[in-house]
């Protein structure tokens, strides 16, 4: 553990100084491709265009016999495409694995100008991040980069979750957390073979009305990653950073994929993974706030003056906690509307038929 006022030091001679604090860029979804996969390849510029984080995978769902293409594939794509406002991320090879090195090294010689986050899968403890740090350190060194690269952890393995704090706050250049549901499931022993989301069998019942057990009790499906995901965002708000609910492997299920998207949102998370198109503006229409509780929320910031007391609204008591909980949704709300006209257009006419 590094001593809190060496905390922001390069680690290494001639890298550049860590962020004091984490860019709140929209990250409404994280959209993988396989930088080895011609098709997906081919549609990168344009999912550019609508996609708040496009991430270049070289882990899981990238085969084997894939993995040198894939991480050349990817140099060549930050290579030749204008992201735009978009962020170019990567997911690299797990530590442990064969290929991990050389994709650090290429990468960050290659493309570390392009790149802004790279995810790293599988992370055990802080041990990981520390050793990614320094290593990433030294190449960005190498590579004369003048802005630090930041790193996001995948929160898939169980001694990951037990040590969820101390990675959330390993190094200035943790971005943030994403739940793994499938290799954490796994880790675990969860006998779910589902990537993400509900299972039929995680259940409660209500009480029998007699004798009779078998019939007319309603049974209520549970989330079976509530209590990770509510972990792992006191975890990311403890140390300044962002948690991320990860994919939702049935692509055919947009309705249940909604539905745990605005979970995580709920709970505090910022943004998803999309696997597929088709995941994309779930992820934008969960991960922005309506327009009616932009309006809400806006109303109450105008009718609380300097924040302080308490007023009724529409029956509805509000006072200096819940003022604070309307800043949430109006500040993410006007980052938001700052790149996106369409959604800046939809909260204004609402805020002001609110306050007509
Ligand atoms: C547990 C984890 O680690 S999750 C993270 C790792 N997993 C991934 O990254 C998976 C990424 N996604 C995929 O590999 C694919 O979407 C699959 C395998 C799930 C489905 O792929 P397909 O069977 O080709 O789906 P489908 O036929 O519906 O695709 C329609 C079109 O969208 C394209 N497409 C599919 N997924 C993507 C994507 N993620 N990005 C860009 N384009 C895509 C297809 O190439 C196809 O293009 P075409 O119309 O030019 O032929
Ligand atoms: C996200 C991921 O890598 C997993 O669920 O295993
Ligand atoms: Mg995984």
């Amino acid at each position: 553990m590094r001593s809190p006022k060496d905390f922001f030091a390069p680690l290494a001679v001639g890298a550049p100084a860590p962020v004091r604090e984490i860019p709140a860029s929209p990250s409404r979804m994280i959209h993988f491709f396989d930088p080895s996969n011609e098709k997906m390849a081919a549609k990168v510029p344009d999912l550019a265009a609508k996609t708040d984080v496009l991430l270049g995978n070289l882990e899981d769902a990238v085969r084997a016999d894939r993995k040198e293409a894939a991480r050349a594939g990817l140099v060549s794509i930050a290579k030749a495409t204008d992201f735009g406002a978009t962020q170019l991320w990567t997911r690299v090879n797990s530590l442990d694995s064969p290929w991990v090195l050389d994709d650090l090294i290429t990468l960050v010689t290659e493309i570390g100008d392009k790149l802004d986050v790279i995810m790293v899968p599988k992370v055990e403890g802080a041990q990981d991040i520390h050793y990614v740090d320094r290593l990433l350190a030294q190449l960005e060194a190498r590579a004369g980069l003048r802005r630090p690269l930041l790193v996001h952890a995948i929160l898939e393995t169980a001694s990951g979750v037990a040590n969820v704090e101390e990675i959330a706050g390993a190094s200035p250049r943790m971005q943030g957390i994403s739940l793994g549901p499938a290799d954490l499931a796994a880790s675990r022993r969860m006998k779910t073979t589902r990537v993400g989301g509900g299972h039929p069998g995680y259940l409660v019942r209500s009480d029998p009305a007699g004798d009779d057990l078998h019939s007319g009790r309603t049974t209520y499906q549970q989330d079976l990653w509530h209590y990770t995901v509510a972990r792992m965002v006191d975890a990311c708000v403890l140390h300044g950073i962002l948690p991320y609910y990860g994919p939702f492997g049935d692509i055919r299920d947009v309705v249940a994929c909604e539905d745990q998207f605005r979970n995580a949102y709920l709970l505090g998370c910022v943004g998803a993974w999309s696997l597929h198109p088709v995941q994309i503006d779930i992820a934008k229409r969960v991960f922005s706030p309506e327009p009616k509780d932009v309006a809400w929320a806006r109303r109450v910031i105008a009718a609380m003056g300097d924040g302080t007391g308490a007023v009724m609204i529409d029956g509805k008591m509000q006072d200096d906690a819940s003022v604070k909980q309307c800043r949430v949704v109006a500040e993410l709300a006007d980052a938001l509307a700052a790149r996106d006209a369409e959604l800046k257009a939809a909260y204004d006419k609402a805020t002001e038929e609110a306050l007509a």
